[in-house]
């Protein structure tokens, strides 16, 4: 394994290679797990990077080549893109939009023919990106490596935080160069990085306004509309006032992704191809009440409101003109 120097070296220089966008970042704090101030922002829920939790160091070994012959030969879901873009869709939400055409298809194979579709891969051909939960029909190393990941770290940060039950442990293996494009997640969210380099810009919640979400009944709920390649500012005026974060992570790093907390993700191009797992976990309950709400607070509130709207209506068309009776001129 790689001395902590090497990496830290590396990651100075991934920072330096990785794109420019029109917003301003600031980078996230990269601290030790225990280091009281990494507690104390994992408490208020910011992001923070997190060096030397054991979390996946049983798995660091995970390449993509030692995937291909420990995981068995079980079935993966790969998704496969034109381009290096993979913009999240919920297939249970495809038959409210009759228009839709999903941007990216899916298919369940083996890892070594996944594996062999990346490396044989050429210029002009789809992008593929394996994302799925680990599941029990690995083989008998991975989940050897799986029991070994530092879940009593992790189980005390859970309880610490109050936080539920952990819902999954999503396994993603990127070509050189994928991304998934800006959204945010209803769970809160360990992202260890395993092998390769990634890149995080990180949005608060109260930047939902600059970030314009598609409508909750759409198939691309959560995600936003924007595409910071080809920002459009006419369309979309508040992304002018747009401000991040990000985060670059090498092997064996950990990102506390707070729930409701917008992201895009990137796997560095130049770098090779990149695994990580993330840990996601259900947020605990209602905290007492305080006013103000905290934006993320109003995000929740808004996407129940949203919902109970398109639902009372029955047809998303007339969401609009009842919001606009309900706050033009009355409210403005
Ligand atoms: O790593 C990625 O490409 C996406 C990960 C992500 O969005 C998540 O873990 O919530
Ligand atoms: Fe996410």
């Amino acid at each position: 394994m790689a001395s902590a120097s090497v990496v830290d070296s590396q990651l100075n220089e991934v920072a330096t290679k990785v794109k420019q966008y029109h917003f301003p970042v600031e980078s996230i704090p990269r601290l030790s797990y225990d280091d009281p101030e990494a507690e104390r922002l994992i408490r208020n829920e910011e992001p923070v990077i997190l060096t030397g939790t054991n979390l996946v160091a049983s798995a660091l070994q995970w390449s993509p080549e030692y995937l291909s012959n420990n995981i068995g030969h079980g079935t993966y879901t790969v998704y496969s893109s034109k381009n290096h873009k993979f913009l999240y869709y919920d297939d249970k939400k495809i038959c409210k939009v009759p228009t839709f055409t999903p941007p990216t298809t899916h298919q369940d194979m083996t890892f070594q023919d996944f594996l062999n579709k990346v490396t044989e891969w050429k210029e002009g051909e789809p992008y593929n990106y394996l994302q799925q939960s680990l599941n029990d029909s690995v083989g008998p190393q991975i989940v050897q490596d799986f029991a070994a990941f530092n879940w009593k770290w992790i189980s005390d940060e859970r309880a610490k935080n109050n936080w539920g039950a952990l819902t999954s442990n999503l396994l993603l293996v990127g070509m050189d160069g994928v991304v998934t494009p800006v959204h945010y997640d209803e769970q809160q969210n360990f992202f260890a990085q395993v092998h390769g380099f990634k890149r995080f810009l990180l949005f608060d919640p109260s930047m939902f306004g600059c970030l314009y979400p598609y409508p909750v009944f759409h198939p691309h709920d959560r995600q936003s509309q924007v595409d910071f390649d080809n920002p459009d500012f006419d369309r979309f005026p508040r992304l002018r006032e747009l401000k991040g974060r990000q985060a670059i992570l090498g092997p064996g790093d950990v990102l506390y992704l707070p729930v409701y907390w917008w992201h895009q993700v990137e796997s560095v191009p130049g770098y090779g191809m990149t695994v990580s797992v993330n840990f996601w976990y259900k947020s605990g309950p209602t905290e007492k009440i305080v006013y103000p709400l905290k934006p993320h607070q109003k995000v929740a509130m808004m996407r129940n409101i949203e919902k109970m709207i398109t639902e009372a209506l029955n047809n998303p068309e007339e969401v609009p003109p009842l919001l606009q009776d309900m706050v033009l001129g009355r409210y403005t």
